[in-house]
């Protein structure tokens, strides 16, 4: 399994008391297998990718990514497991402002030290970025931007990549291009894809599907 999750709880403090969003949640994931979140508004999708990449730690449970056991990381190790394990796609795009499309793509390859010139070139031209390469980020529309992150993150072959709604800003036919590339690159290099999605249609394209209710996996 590339991911386990067992008995993972999470709660918040908020003006109205303890708000519990994850409730003794389990999930697994095997290596290469694609699986889509998906959930009512503020059902915890997010939280969950959250703690899955280490940005945050649960309040009970275990979070097992590739064999270590995220919760029990310090900083240095959650920061390498990100660098070198998990790619992230999340809401916020995080571009690197004064990096031009061209190099934030090639960023996150560089640091983890895979860096494959040609497969940076497919991912780059499949998203419809090449023409956009000397650009700089607040030179971009939201979709732009968007398919820079995605490609930022596939062009990084991490062995799990976890994606928040990441074709949210894109249109119908630019959405499908973007899973299809996601979708292949799972299949043809093991790269498993856990992807938050609104949307069934998306959903239906990918090997399982959890929704999240109530705090766990219905
Ligand atoms: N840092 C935080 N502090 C307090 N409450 C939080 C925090 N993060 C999330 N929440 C609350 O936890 C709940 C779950 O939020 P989360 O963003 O995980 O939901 P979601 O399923 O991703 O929603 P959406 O589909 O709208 O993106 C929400 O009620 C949210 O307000």
């Amino acid at each position: 399994m590339i991911l386990t999750i067992e008995a993972v709880r999470k709660s918040f403090a908020g003006p109205e008391g303890t708000l519990s969003v994850l409730d003794g949640l389990d999930l697994t994931l095997a290596e290469g297998a694609t699986l889509a979140l998906t959930g009512e508004s503020g059902s915890g999708k997010s939280t969950l990718l959250t703690l899955i990449a280490g940005l945050d730690a649960p309040d009970a449970g275990r979070i097992h990514v590739a064999g270590k056991d995220v919760t029990a990381l310090d900083d240095a190790g959650r920061a390498a497991l990100r660098r070198d394990t998990v790619g992230l796609v999340f809401q916020q795009f995080n571009l690197i402002p004064s990096l031009n499309v061209a190099a934030n793509l090639a960023f996150q390859a560089r640091l983890s030290g895979r860096l494959d010139r040609a497969w940076l070139d497919e991912v780059t031209a499949r998203l419809g970025l090449a023409e956009l390469a000397t650009r700089y980020p607040e030179q971009l529309s939201g979709g732009q931007q968007q398919r820079v992150a995605i490609g930022r993150t596939l062009a990084a072959r991490p062995a799990l990549i976890l994606a928040d709604e990441p074709t949210g800003n894109l249109d119908e036919a630019a959405a499908d291009r973007v899973l299809a590339l996601m979708l292949e690159l799972s299949r043809d290099s093991g790269v498993a894809l856990l992807m938050v999605t609104h949307s069934q249609r998306l959903a239906g394209r990918l090997d399982r599907r959890a929704h999240l209710s109530r705090g766990r996996i219905a």
